[in-house]
């Protein structure tokens, strides 16, 4: 028996007018996504990933087409998806633990609970000796991993995450991706991730979905079977790295330009 996919997408359209003409930035966008997968959406710049994440989470309309979430139309955001914006969203006037507890804004925890709770993330991104700071006293990175602990703490049945990891350091980065999987494989979270990043979207995928662009669309959904821990340095790492690169040299329409610095 099939079960219903968590996210179903079907012959979405999305333009977006500018200076009055009308762009074409998705074209016939068609796949599902099952609960508890990870999803990695990876393209190159301005082939409208975001623009894709932002129409799952419901904080864009589109031209033609329907995106359900488990079984409903997706028309504005809702309480069981988080999005993790690119520039983290954190309140300047709010302590770290209070940007954190701000997740849990509407949750029924009593308010140590949701201390807690919140300090139980902060533990896990390693900010525990920060937790009273403001985000002006961090570093961009840490102020990530703040974006981040707050919407784990909400502990979501989507996970949407625009380049979640893009601002850290190698080690963060990699210390991150490995407690994201955790998270995933302890509540079964659905996550769909946008990413540049092609090992980052080896590592952590159980499927990569390929963009092409002018206008974006589907080049390939690629099913990455590999068990976990995955390790970087392995062969089917190296052969997943070039299938993709193979895959977005064949994308290139134009000759690239020489000497363009
Ligand atoms: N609000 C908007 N109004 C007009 N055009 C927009 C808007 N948002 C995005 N676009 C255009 O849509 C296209 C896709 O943008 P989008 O940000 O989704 O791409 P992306 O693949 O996420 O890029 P990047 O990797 O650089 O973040 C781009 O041409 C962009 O200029």
């Amino acid at each position: 028996m099939n079960e219903e996919p968590l996210i179903h997408i079907s012959n979405l359209n999305k333009s977006y007018e500018t200076n009055g003409k009308s762009e074409l930035v998705l074209k016939n966008i068609n796949f599902d996504i099952e609960k508890g997968e990870t999803v990695s959406i990876l393209g190159q710049s301005g082939c409208g990933k975001s623009t894709l994440l932002n129409l799952i989470g419901g904080f864009e309309s589109m031209d033609k087409g329907r995106i359900l979430f488990a079984g409903k139309t997706v028309t504005r955001p809702s309480r069981k998806s988080v999005m993790l914006f690119q520039n983290y969203g954190l309140l300047p006037w709010r302590s770290v633990l209070k940007n954190v507890e701000l997740g849990l804004e509407h949750s029924e925890l009593s308010k140590d609970e949701k201390k807690q709770q919140a300090l139980y993330y902060l533990r896990m991104v390693g900010l525990e000796d920060r937790t009273n700071h403001f985000p002006r006293q961090l570093s961009g990175g840490m102020q990530q991993r703040v974006a981040i602990a707050r919407a784990l703490v909400i502990e979501p049945e989507l996970l949407l995450m625009d380049e979640p990891f893009g601002a850290l350091d190698t080690f963060n980065r990699y210390y991150l991706q490995d407690e994201l999987l955790k998270i995933q494989s302890r509540a079964n979270t659905t996550i769909v991730l946008v990413t540049h990043d092609i090992d980052e979207a080896i590592y952590l995928s159980d499927r990569i979905v390929i963009m092409g662009k002018e206008p974006g669309h589907i080049q390939r959904i690629l099913k990455v079977e590999m068990t976990a821990p995955r390790d970087r340095s392995s062969d089917d790492f190296q052969y997943y790295r070039s299938l993709i690169l193979k895959e977005f040299q064949l994308g290139v329409s134009k000759p690239p330009i020489e000497f363009n610095i």
